[in-house]
């Protein structure tokens, strides 16, 4: 066991805190004003080392799934990951984390929204779970996208006073999107509901949307209860018992997805962090293949590639000799700086990936009541690619050889080949699959204030696509 008595073994105990620090319950920090990453890599590391000394063994006794929390503004997500943690701390599958401390910015604080995606870690009998508490307002939606992409699964939190709501319906086609296929519905803040016959009908009409959203609306598990009653320990049968419901659905409907181990192992970067003394840290979630301490790998995108060694590979706080598909890990990588790897890029197996500058797609344009566009758009309009963790401008253009191109429009509802011409390259292959997104808060911001009849301009989600043909590949220098 470490001892913290001498100075040595402080400065030793700080540094392996560098590498023990729990990687993964900061990648929020990332996006909020506040202490710089590496800052918060030092004093969560110190807090974590002085706790525990070195990092323990990661144990893949049980199956290990990727969770979280999506839905609308308010529907009680973050109260309800608090609930989870907190119930299952009692059985000792989890460290109780409070509502406070998934919520932790000042902004998100003041505001009583959530702004970053946070991530927990929990175990039931059956499962490992890994949970990211992603934001339901509006204007973080680029947020929840990140955290979804993490998911293998997810439980939407739909208000029983309110039912559905546009996030609640944009949040479903962005799961599909990103790939998960099973939910589980929690319908929470049944403590405020007398009328049974209400609740039916939200019931009824999530089923209804799951449906809508090519999810499996019949057999889906949804479950009625309080996500603060859980939490304050009080009314067991809306609150400790549902919770316990809840994680029973999450076992037994939740797939654990097959995970890809015979591919080249594939890493998409959703944060980075230095460790000075040590390299750079990347965290992800491993999309597909094995990992070894030790193996040769490439970054790829948004620049030229880059070849290092990845020397330590860590998760949920613990270090491991190999990472696989399905793990949300920390990779530290030799002799990478800083500013040389960011999100949105991946790490791979040498020359298994290749950087894209355009390629064409198959295109499904949402229409305005699944949170699309409102009007039509013509050949030059210049979207927001989300592809993986990238995130880059892209020009949608016709296919050479449509004919009429100047009079063609793509109306919502539109299935379309299009081309996709990125203004950065990004690693990409054909099946990869990605959304367009369009408007920023100042834009809508602004033409919400000139004229409510603009508000087709406003932020939304254009439309889904999936890569049919690479056209051309980015240049390495
Ligand atoms: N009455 C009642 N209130 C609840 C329940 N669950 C959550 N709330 C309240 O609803 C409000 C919003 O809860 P949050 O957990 O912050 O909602 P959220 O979905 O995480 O919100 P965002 O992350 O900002 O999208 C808080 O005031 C909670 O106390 C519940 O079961 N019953
Ligand atoms: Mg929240």
């Amino acid at each position: 066991m470490l001892s913290l008595a001498t100075p040595r073994a402080i400065a030793r105990s700080v540094s392996s805190a560098r590498i023990t620090r729990p990687l993964l319950s900061t990648v929020s920090q990332r996006l909020s004003a506040g202490p710089s990453s590496s800052e918060l890599f030092l004093t969560l590391g110190l807090n974590y080392a002085s706790r525990r000394g070195y990092a323990e063994a990661y144990s893949r006794a049980k199956p290990h799934l990727n969770i979280g929390t999506i839905g609308h503004v308010d529907h009680g997500k973050t109260t309800l990951t608090a609930a989870i943690t907190k119930i299952l701390s009692e059985q000792g599958g989890a460290k109780f984390t409070d509502y406070a401390a998934i919520d932790k910015a000042p902004e998100e604080r003041a505001r009583g929204i959530t702004i970053n995606s946070t991530h927990v870690e929990y175990e039931t009998k059956a499962r490992h779970y890994g949970h990211i508490d992603c934001p339901g307002h509006a204007d973080y939606i680029k947020n929840m996208i990140t955290g979804a992409n993490l998911m293998d699964g997810a439980i939407i939190v739909v208000s029983a006073t309110d039912g559905s709501m546009p996030q609640t319906r944009e949040h479903l086609l962005l799961a599909r999107q990103v790939g998960l296929k099973k939910l589980v519905v929690f319908i929470n803040k049944v403590d405020q509901i007398t009328d049974l016959e209400l609740l039916e009908l939200v019931e009824m009409e999530m089923r209804d949307l799951l449906s809508t959203y090519n999810f499996d609306g019949e057999h889906t598990p949804i479950v009625l209860g309080s996500a603060l009653a859980a939490l304050e320990g009080r009314d067991p049968e809306r609150g400790a018992q549902k919770i316990e419901q809840l994680m029973k659905a999450c076992d037994d409907w939740l797939d654990i997805p097959p995970r890809d181990f015979q591919k080249p192992f594939l890493l998409p970067v959703e944060d980075v962090f230095s460790i000075s003394g040590r390299g750079t840290v990347a965290t992800g979630r491993a999309e597909r293949g094995i990992a070894n301490k030790g193996d040769e790998v490439e970054v790829v995108g948004l620049g030229p590639n880059l070849k290092t060694t990845l020397t330590g590979i860590e998760m949920f706080h613990k270090e491991l000799d190999r990472g696989e598909a399905g793990d949300n890990m920390g990779a530290l990588l030799r002799g990478v700086k800083r500013e040389q790897i960011k999100r949105g890029q991946v790490i791979a197996a040498p020359g298994s990936i290749k950087a894209v500058s355009s390629f064409q797609a198959q295109i499904y344009v949402l229409t305005k009541d699944e949170g699309g566009r409102y009007g039509p758009f013509l050949e030059g309009f210049c979207p927001q690619l989300f592809i993986r963790t990238a995130d880059v401008t892209v020009r949608l253009t016709f296919p050479s050889g449509t004919p009429n191109v100047a009079e063609k429009m793509v109306m919502p509802g539109d299935h379309v080949e299009l081309v996709c011409n990125l203004v950065h390259d990004v690693a990409a292959e054909v099946g990869s699959r990605f959304t367009l997104r369009e408007g920023n808060k100042t834009g809508q911001f602004l033409m919400c204030c000139l004229s409510p009849g603009f508000a087709f301009i406003i932020s939304v989600t254009v439309g889904t696509g999936i890569i049919t043909k690479i056209l051309s590949l980015a240049e390495q220098k």
